[in-house]
């Protein structure tokens, strides 16, 4: 499988964000997206999973077959709020998401049980902390199969011993073949990276 990024051009409210942007990744490789904020890193990673249009330029996945038609199809996207209910158990928002996914790859406790959050799995999501939020939305990603992982800064809010588990689960997902593009403002440990540096626009 492989992303391909051709000229991409990206807008919010109307305003050019980043142009001519081009980079491809391939099966076990990831690119960590690097630059000062507000340059645009997180508005890229919507447009590659589909959650926002281009204005220009073209993003093609290729190798996927019928299940991965495109790169929105191909992904899990990991956003900075988690994408919980609040009021909801955190087994109960993983149950959600392992129905609505499907591709199973273990049970929402064995996600759990990766994540360190099993003892936990009775709280309302909104109690948790900080950390704990991330590492249920981690849960996520390993519970259900998708090829690409989009992480907009994913360690954020992670303890040294939790972003030491998320490094493991990502070389998981490489070794499998998966790829990942990952905004981040920190290393993420990955040795089959590549850097892609944004700057600003104006
Ligand atoms: N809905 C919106 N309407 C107008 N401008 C927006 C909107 N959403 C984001 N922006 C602007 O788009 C620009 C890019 O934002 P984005 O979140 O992609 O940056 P980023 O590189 O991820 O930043 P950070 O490192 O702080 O996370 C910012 O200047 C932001 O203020």
């Amino acid at each position: 499988m492989r992303l391909a990024v051709t000229n991409l051009s990206g807008e919010r409210g109307g305003e050019l964000i980043f142009s001519d942007l081009s980079f491809e990744v391939g099966a076990g490789s990831a690119v960590l997206v690097t630059g000062p904020n507000g340059v645009g890193k997180s508005t890229l990673l919507r447009i590659i999973g589909g959650l926002l249009p281009s204005s220009d330029g073209a993003i093609e996945f290729s190798g996927g077959g019928e299940a991965w038609p495109n790169a929105g199809a191909a992904a899990h996207y990991l956003g900075a709020t988690n994408a919980m209910k609040p009021a909801l158990t955190v087994e109960e928002n993983l149950s959600f998401w392992r129905s609505f996914l499907g591709e199973h790859l273990c049970t929402v406790d064995e996600a759990l049980e990766q994540v360190g959050l099993l003892d936990i799995a009775h709280l309302p999501f909104g109690y948790l902390s900080t950390g704990q939020r991330r590492r249920v939305a981690i849960a996520r990603l390993v519970m259900c199969y998708r090829p690409l992982w989009l992480l907009d800064e994913p360690t954020s809010g992670l303890d040294k011993r939790s972003e030491a588990k998320f490094t493991e689960l990502m070389r998981q997902h490489l070794a499998g073949g998966g790829l990942i593009v990952a905004a981040t403002h920190l290393p993420l440990g990955l040795e089959n990276s590549q850097e892609l540096q944004m700057v600003a626009n104006r």
